[in-house]
């Protein structure tokens, strides 16, 4: 009350106005619950019960519009756009349920072509949902309905969606201009963000939880079921071609095939006794109870898991246990010269990892499964990765093997590289090129284990099963194909001025600035919504509750991450020169992983978010380099 008496609030309590739908151009009635003269903002609450708060910029006179009626807005255009929506059946089957929230569809009147195709795309905008509890009054009141569309439902992992599309309203040119607050009056006491509380499930999301992962399987890719035997055979082939490649004075392409070492020459117990003693060694550091214990993303049952994200003090331990072992005379160069050795013997340990993995989830609930990894055929599943999580009580197996074993393996090897130089060129100290090829890839290591807890919300760690090619790629592909710059240092140096040198050193901090910043500002958005440091942010909400990063990094590019990894990446390359394409072997392979990561997580993220995806698109133009690509 004593905010209204103030003269610069507009509007009263109960009165009835039009109040911009977050992240949208859409305009709805609401009701004016109250305002706080200390934060400008106006509780308000839409037709089917949802609270929110807004800004004055955001309300608008009802006068000021004219209805318009739903059919009119359903231009063939329209018609199209729908029946190629992954969010069709969401929606269809939810305007059914926004009959019961209905106010009439209206426009303010002024009319463009510009703005009809606006209106079009906002009316498909799916809003967050309502509290289960609240959309099942709203929607239950039907049984039939209620059934039918649970069948419709049955693809889309989305939960409950509540849909006001007949009452989109358009206004205004700057769609997201401003962050609104989410949060309900109700949660201002915990002051939790809507999209990080545990679900509590209703009928609908208990029964997709426990759906079996088949019946939700998202499309195949990375060549479908025949592409699957291809990567198996393929991906180790290239691995052997690229350390026999690395070997040679000359390593080029035209080499092919290279010559075979003996087949004897791959097995050596001690080197495979090496690599089980490394990864107990990490398993131990893994276990230990100190670090933080990590929540990450909600599962579809809606449950957490935890993680123990000691990372950092893994690799520290870690380091001052080779650098024991070094003072106490252990000779690292063992690792250069038995390479092939140690590679064959972590291939081993990834197969059988793989088959143990595969294995067990045949054993798996149906809520445990990755949904791109439960295509039903044996191939496909087992390097694709069938289980989502797979754990050993409370130990991860999935989190483990992409943050420990391989990552810290990678420095310890690159260090074991620059040892092996000095010893090989009969150097004092190891060149500038070693130099900063280590130095590189331990802040990359260092930085990825300092923020560990940023891998929960990546795609591997949230949607990729855990197979073969996750085992392989963490225990085979990043420890001795990463490696492979300092490992050409070694008998291929190259001088760099120091001009160079700094040059080099600018590019990858530009490049570390990009991936870090833009890597932890999704990260906090995923974890904490409501975080005030990131209230400066626009978004775009969409029907499953969470919502886009529209501004900020995420504004500039969609991948604005892997344009800071693709800066490091080529500075790790540039030290080696430009005699070779082997130490650039890093770079063509991760544009090709990150460009192919995009697609991935574009078409997943479409059929998640449906329209609201679309939207994002429409705004950020760009994929991951700013008007290029
Ligand atoms: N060195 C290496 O070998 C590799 C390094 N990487 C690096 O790992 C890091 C993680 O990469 P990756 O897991 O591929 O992808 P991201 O960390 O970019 O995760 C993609 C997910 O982020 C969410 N998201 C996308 N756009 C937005 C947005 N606008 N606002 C909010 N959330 C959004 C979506 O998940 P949701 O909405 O479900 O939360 C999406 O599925 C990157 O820095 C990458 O460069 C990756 C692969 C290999
Ligand atoms: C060809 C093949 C077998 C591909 C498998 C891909 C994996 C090697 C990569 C998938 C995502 C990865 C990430 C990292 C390492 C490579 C893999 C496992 C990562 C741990 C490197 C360090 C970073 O700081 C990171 C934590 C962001 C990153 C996460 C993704």
């Amino acid at each position: 009350m004593r905010s209204m008496k103030m003269p610069t609030v507009r509007y009263q309590n109960g009165d009835m106005v039009m109040g911009r739908w977050p992240g949208s151009n859409l305009y709805y009635e609401v009701k004016v619950l109250d305002f706080d003269a200390k934060s400008s903002l106006y509780t308000v609450i839409y037709k089917d019960g949802t609270e929110l708060e807004l800004k004055e910029q955001d309300m608008k006179n009802a006068s000021g519009f004219q209805t318009r009626s739903r059919s009119r807005s359903r231009s063939p255009g329209r018609r199209r756009s729908q029946s190629r929506s992954p969010a069709r059946t969401t929606r269809r089957s939810s305007s059914r349920m926004a009959a019961a929230v209905t106010t009439a569809a209206i426009t303010d009147g002024v009319t463009s072509s510009r703005k009809d195709t606006r209106l079009k795309d906002s009316l498909e905008i799916r809003l967050s949902p309502l509290p289960q509890t609240k959309a099942a009054e709203n929607n239950g009141n039907n049984k039939h309905e209620k059934k039918e569309e649970k069948q419709k439902d049955e693809n889309n992992t989305a939960n409950t969606v509540n849909e006001k599309s007949e009452a989109a309203v358009e206004v205004g040119p700057d769609k997201t201009q401003g962050r609104y607050n989410l949060r309900r009056r109700k949660d201002d006491g915990d002051a939790k963000p809507v999209e990080t509380k545990p679900k509590q499930l209703g009928e609908k999301d208990a029964k997709l939880a426990a759906a079996p992962a088949a019946s939700l399987a998202t499309p195949l890719d990375f060549g479908g079921k025949i592409g699957a035997y291809f990567w198996l055979l393929f991906l180790p082939a290239w691995v052997l071609f690229l350390v026999l490649q690395v070997n040679l004075e000359d390593p080029s392409l035209t080499n092919f095939p290279p010559p075979l070492p003996a087949l004897e020459a791959f097995w050596d117990a001690q080197a495979l006794g090496f690599v089980i003693l490394w990864i107990l060694f990490q398993a131990l550091l893994y276990i230990l109870p100190v670090g933080k214990l990590s929540e990450g993303v909600p599962l579809r049952s809606g449950k957490k898991l935890k993680y123990r994200t000691n990372g950092f003090c893994a690799v520290a331990v870690s380091s001052l246990a080779v650098a024991a072992a070094v003072h106490q005379g252990v000779d690292l160069t063992y690792i250069h010269s038995h390479f092939l050795q140690l590679t064959a013997a972590s291939f081993l340990v990834a197969v059988l990892l793989s088959v143990y993995l595969y294995v067990r989830s045949q054993y798996a609930a149906g809520e445990q499964l990755a949904l791109g990894g439960s295509s039903g055929n044996v191939a496909y599943d087992f390097f694709k990765g069938h289980e989502l999580n797979p754990r050993i009580k409370e130990f991860d197996l999935k989190f483990f093997c992409e943050m420990r074993p391989g990552l810290i393996g990678w420095c310890l090897i690159n260090f074991a590289m620059a040892l092996a130089e000095m010893k090989q060129q009969g150097l004092d100290a190891p060149s500038y090129s070693m130099i900063l090829v280590n130095l590189f890839q331990l802040l990359y290591v260092v930085d990825g284990l300092w923020n560990e807890e940023a891998i929960l919300t990546t795609m591997d760690l949230m949607h990729d099963g855990f197979g073969f090619m996750l085992a392989f790629g963490d225990l085979v592909w990043v420890p001795f194909t990463y490696t492979l710059q300092a490992y050409y240092l070694v008998s291929h140096p190259n001088h760099l001025s120091l001009p160079a040198v700094a040059a080099i050193v600018t590019l990858k901090l530009v490049g570390f600035y990009i991936f870090r910043k833009s890597n932890s500002e999704k990260n906090a958005f995923r974890r904490n919504p409501s975080d005030p440091k990131l209230s400066h942010l626009q978004i775009i909400p969409t029907a499953t509750g969470k919502s886009l990063l529209v501004s900020g990094w995420w504004g500039v590019v969609r991948h604005p991450n892997y344009l800071g990894d693709l800066l490091m990446a080529l500075a790790w390359s540039l030290p080696c020169g430009f005699s070779h394409l082997l130490p650039w072997y890093y770079m063509i392979y991760f544009i090709i992983l990150l460009v192919h990561r995009d697609a991935r997580d574009m078409s997943e993220c479409r059929r998640k978010y449906g329209s609201a995806w679309d939207e994002y698109c429409r705004t950020v133009r760009y994929r991951i380099i700013p008007r290029v690509y």
